[in-house]
């Protein structure tokens, strides 16, 4: 078994411990009356490129992260920072995530909400909803077509934005195929959990001009945010680049300046 196989076996049995506690019909009662959704694209396509900063206290590659006391306090920095998205780990086994963790950064901040997480169920969309994301990672290779589609279709239908995830030029290929406007194209290949920061410069040329290109993954400070602008990507999702350091929000008010400066090159848009 693939590490991502590993990580969706484990979400499918911790998400049926869930919807027996609560059913789907009154999860998605609950969750047709949360606030609105926010406007993520409204947010990702102010001026420069923008940084998706995440909430991340755990990689099954590296273990234990950053000793995240409050993910509210985190989020609270990222936004200060200038974060136009904040991501947010919901995976437990892995990755140390949880919902509570969504409520937490929910609750602490306003700018627009990514539920990270191995989404492969429209429960697990609709409980998005619910607990305030705005934003919704649906990955390619953990999803067959059909389920793909239907799973993006549901969370546009909910008012959010599906960030279509995709790691070589078949998934490209199946991302746009479903529909897909959002790409995040990550360097990390989640069978092997090896990155290789060149897949964004490989694959983002091949996407159509109009399709809003977020880099993921590799981000280790505005070097790597200005290569990444170079090959054409709108935006950065950051994680383990700014939760190790000593200064979270020193170290994204860097990347959020590289962004917007005038000499990093600007989305083709
Ligand atoms: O910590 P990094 O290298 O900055 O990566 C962040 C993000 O791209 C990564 O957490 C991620 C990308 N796709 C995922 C899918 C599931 C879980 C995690 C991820």
């Amino acid at each position: 078994m693939s590490v991502l196989e590993d990580i969706v076996a484990g979400a499918r049995a911790d998400l049926a411990e869930r919807e027996s506690a609560l059913p789907f019909d009154e999860l998605k009662k609950r969750a047709a009356e949360a606030p609105a959704p926010r406007d993520v694209m409204g947010s990702l396509q102010e001026s420069g490129i923008g940084v998706i900063a995440e909430v991340k206290r755990k990689s099954p590659s590296k273990g234990e992260l950053a000793a995240i006391h409050d993910p509210a306090v985190l989020a609270k920095h990222y936004e200060d920072a200038g974060a136009r998205v904040i991501s947010v780990l919901t995976e437990q086994r892995r990755f140390g995530g949880s919902l509570a963790d969504l409520d937490a950064v929910r609750a602490a901040v306003d700018v627009p909400i990514l539920r990270k997480d191995f989404i492969v169920s429209p429960y697990q969309v609709h409980e998005a909803r619910l607990h305030g994301a705005d934003m919704v990672l649906l990955i390619v290779a953990a999803l067959e077509q059909n389920a793909l589609s239907a799973l993006l279709d549901r969370v546009e239908s909910l008012g959010m934005t599906a960030l279509v995830e995709v790691h070589n030029a078949e998934e490209c290929d199946r991302a746009l195929e479903a529909g897909a406007s959002v790409i995040g194209i990550n360097a990390r290949d989640l069978h092997t959990l090896e990155v290789d920061r060149d897949v964004f410069a490989r694959l983002a040329p091949g996407l159509p001009m109009e399709t809003f290109k977020i880099a993921e993954s590799g981000v280790r400070g505005p070097g790597d945010l200005m290569a990444y602008a170079g090959h054409g990507a709108d935006a950065v999702l950051v994680g383990e680049g700014l939760v190790s350091t000593d200064d979270p929000k020193a170290a994204l008010v860097q990347l959020v300046t590289a962004g917007s400066h005038p000499a990093c090159p600007r989305p083709s848009r």
